[in-house]
């Protein structure tokens, strides 16, 4: 279970999180849902270690992991896959997945046969640069690189960004496959889930918090949301 207490984080004068509690927990998909800037991100890299936070507690599985740099985060069992993608233009499909070796012991750097099986299209652009690829095939990449270090927690930071609608489908199906255990090469995990989009984030969660202003102000199971209210805080 990943359990987020308190965090205040501020941008020089800008306070970004205000009192940012969460809670993820193992085999469920829990999804963030906020308007552009309420600091959805912000969070996401507070968490991964990416941010600096004033104060507030990160816990992981029971362990304190707020002082931890971002690599140690890895290698305690979280992925991340960010805002954007990130992926190394130069470098091909084979090497960004490597590039997910990092936090792993050396017996373990292999890429899992199954990552193909979620998303073919990897294995037929195995010798391409990552630059050449579509936003979409970039974003299935981003998700494979994240599950190369095979997640415990694996914290996805809108995946449906800018993406064509059959992709999103393919993604929203992985989710889903990821947190109900069914890939034999990954264990339980823990999934949080970024989303803009209401019924893409309802289709998929099990557990739902809302920001607005940097604050979380509504959160639950997706079982005992309004959806009048939440819509609120979503709609410009
Ligand atoms: N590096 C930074 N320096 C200064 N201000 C920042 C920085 N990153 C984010 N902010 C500001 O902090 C607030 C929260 O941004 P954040 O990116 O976390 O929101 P978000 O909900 O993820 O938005 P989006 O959906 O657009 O990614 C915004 O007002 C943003 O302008």
């Amino acid at each position: 279970m990943l359990m987020v207490e308190n965090i205040n984080l501020y941008y020089g004068a800008s306070h970004a999180l205000r009192g940012v509690s969460l809670k993820a927990e193992t085999g469920k998909v829990t999804c963030v849902l906020g308007r552009n800037g309420v600091g959805k991100t912000s969070l996401m890299r507070a968490i991964m270690g990416l941010q600096t936070i004033k104060n507030g507690v990160v816990q992981w599985e029971n362990k304190d992991i707020t002082t931890l740099s971002a690599y140690e985060r890895a290698r305690t069992g979280i992925g991340f896959v960010p805002q954007g993608r990130e992926i190394f233009a130069r470098l091909t499909v084979r090497e960004n997945l490597e590039t997910g070796f990092a936090p792993l012991k050396r017996a373990d750097r292999t890429i899992p046969a199954e990552i193909f099986d979620l998303f073919p299209v990897l294995a037929d652009m195995l010798h391409r640069r990552g630059g050449d690829l579509s936003g979409g095939q970039q974003q299935q990449l981003a998700i494979a690189r994240a599950l190369v270090t095979r997640p415990r927690l694996l914290i996805l930071d809108e995946p449906t960004e800018g993406i064509q609608p059959s992709i999103i489908k393919d993604i929203g199906r992985v989710i889903r496959l990821l947190a109900e255990n069914k890939i034999a090469a990954f264990g339980q995990m823990a999934i949080v889930l970024v989303e803009q989009y209401f019924d893409f984030a309802k289709e998929l969660a099990d557990c739902y918090a809302v920001m607005d202003r940097g604050e979380v102000i509504l959160a639950g199971d997706i079982a005992n949301m309004v959806e009048t209210d939440v819509r609120k805080h979503l709609t410009v």
